[in-house]
């Protein structure tokens, strides 16, 4: 294929023939990228994890760090897309070193507002210092090609039609594996906002934090430069600064939470119980402890902020359902919908987690619960003893994709039929545990409906014990959570997490 670029493909920048090639530049922030890339593609390792370290590691700080940053990041994001590109530039495959080199080039070419001679005349530096003179020459002509057309030009080249082939389509385009976008677009029941949703995913979260309720507050987090979130009364975001700098959350009386993991616990602790008996809930699968940290200061302090602060306060939902997607009463499955409660404290939590470097985690976390290391599914505990239990069941992820810019590439559809066994059963000893008129939440961080809806009506369709509650009457302040009774959260409508939330309630023995 011929393209503009070819012209100039053997040449540098204008440069004459006689005069004498210029010295590669090494530069700290391309290469730390370039490091991070090869680290993910090589030895399956985290970006979020390596690239920090790597940053203080090598002193790259203020404006090098976050051109490295956006530079790794977003390249492992749009890797769906820059292959498709690369492989209809190039005559051979490349190498796995050259590749990662030449989608670093890609995305700054294509996605940054990176001069097309500076993101071609950097990578191709950094591939002569790194790799060598020959792939630093190829590199170049490759570049060169893709530099020829601008992204919008790119996509309806490389991707499938989209009157054909729609998923195929978005799934180049947006770069994500075609799999999730067929689950995106099965969980949204349809794809009018599907393209938003995408978007979401390629773009960076803001930091969410909490401020657990008896210790901390939102004047302390303010005062640290957080602003007040969107919906949780405990929830703000931090647009700038290193969350780790802040006294409370070092302290661990506030950490960095996503909102919507914020708001199903809350949830949780808003559900009037039927029977006597506030004292004692479960955390099952607690680790690292983010749900666990929130639950264990709502349990001794109580629900500090109360509804207040929640849109319209506490509303009556039988009368005025809120929101443009509720369907009210007549939505709640087991006719369970109800007045959110603000829970005034006194109980206590146990937290637990098979993995023990885990359940040490939430040790950490938590300051009054008991932390055990246990399986969920062999419980350490008897049965009908617990009054709230949560059941943040291990999924895919699925709806943190924005958090790990490589973890769509590393999702496998083909393990969702073992979680999903595991689901179940964690489910079923979820409701054993609690006792009658008490309420288990199950939550996911996947919007995948396998691992939601599906995995709930099989347990349900077993348990006559057990009625759902519409759980969007327990987060009043939150609109566009779906058709109910469960509550999903996304990236494009919320901001958050596309968290999952069911609200069952064990039968009262007397019914
Ligand atoms: C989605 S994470 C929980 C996140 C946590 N609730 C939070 O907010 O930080 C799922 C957890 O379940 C744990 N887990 C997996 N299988 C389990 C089992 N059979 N019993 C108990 N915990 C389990 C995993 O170790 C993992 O820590």
């Amino acid at each position: 294929m011929r393209t503009r670029g070819d012209q100039g493909a053997g040449g540098r920048g204008g440069a004459s023939r006689t005069r004498k090639p210029r010295r590669p530049v090494r530069d700290q922030a391309r290469n730390a990228a370039f490091d991070v890339v090869r680290a993910v593609d090589e030895r399956d390792a985290y970006a979020n994890l390596l690239l920090p370290r790597l940053l203080r590691e090598r002193g790259i700080r203020g404006r090098d760090a976050a051109l490295a940053t956006e530079l790794a990041y977003g390249t492992l994001r749009g890797l769906g897309t820059y292959d498709a590109i690369i492989e209809m530039c190039s005559d051979r495959a490349p190498d796995p070193d050259v590749r990662d080199a030449l989608r670093l080039g890609a995305h700054q070419l294509l996605r940054m507002r990176v001069p097309p001679h500076a993101a071609v005349g950097t990578t191709v530096d950094l591939v002569r210092l790194r790799i060598g003179q020959g792939a630093a020459k190829f590199v170049n002509a490759v570049l060169r090609k893709i530099g020829s057309r601008t992204i919008e030009e790119w996509v309806p080249i490389v991707a499938p039609d989209p009157a054909s082939d729609p998923v195929g389509h978005l799934a180049v385009a947006y770069g994500h594996p075609r799999w999730i976008v067929s689950a995106f677009r099965d969980a949204l029941g349809g794809a009018d906002d599907l393209t938003d949703l995408l978007d979401a995913d390629n773009a960076r979260p803001l930091v969410t934090l909490v401020a657990r309720p008896g210790r901390s507050s939102m004047a302390e987090l303010e005062d640290a430069g957080a602003v007040p979130a969107r919906y949780s009364p405990y929830a703000a975001y931090l647009t700038e600064g290193d969350p780790g700098q802040i006294e409370a959350v070092a302290e661990t009386r506030a950490a960095v939470q996503d909102e919507a993991s914020q708001l199903v616990a809350l949830a949780l602790t808003r559900v009037p119980l039927d029977g006597d008996g506030d004292e004692l809930w479960l955390d099952m699968c607690a680790g690292p402890g983010g749900k666990a940290g929130l639950l264990d200061a709502i349990a001794t302090h109580g629900d500090l902020a109360g509804l207040d602060g929640a849109a319209g306060g506490a509303p009556d939902t039988a009368a005025s359902p809120q929101g443009s997607d509720r369907g009210g009463p007549e939505a709640s499955a087991g006719g369970g919908g109800g007045r959110p409660e603000v829970f005034g404290g006194g109980a206590r939590l146990m937290a637990a987690d098979v993995q023990e470097h885990r359940a040490r985690l939430v040790w950490q976390t938590t300051r009054d619960a008991a932390v055990v290391t246990a399986d969920g599914t062999e419980p350490a505990w008897r049965p009908g003893v617990f009054d709230r239990v949560m059941l943040d069941a291990p999924c895919t992820g699925l709806g943190a994709l924005r958090r790990r810019p490589e973890a769509r590439w590393r999702r496998d559809p083909s393990g969702i039929a073992e979680l999903g066994k595991l689901q179940r059963r964690l489910l079923d000893t979820a409701l054993d545990a609690v006792r009658p008129g008490g309420v288990v939440a199950y939550v996911t961080c996947s919007p995948h409906l396998a691992e939601t809806r599906v995995v709930v009506a099989d347990v349900m369709a077993r348990r006559p014990d057990v009625e759902q509650l519409d759980a969007r009457d327990y987060l009043p302040e939150v609109d566009r959570l779906g058709d109910g009774p469960h509550a999903q959260f996304w990236p494009h409508r919320h901001g958050t997490d596309a968290m999952f939330l069911v609200l069952l309630r064990k039968r009262p023995t007397e019914q």
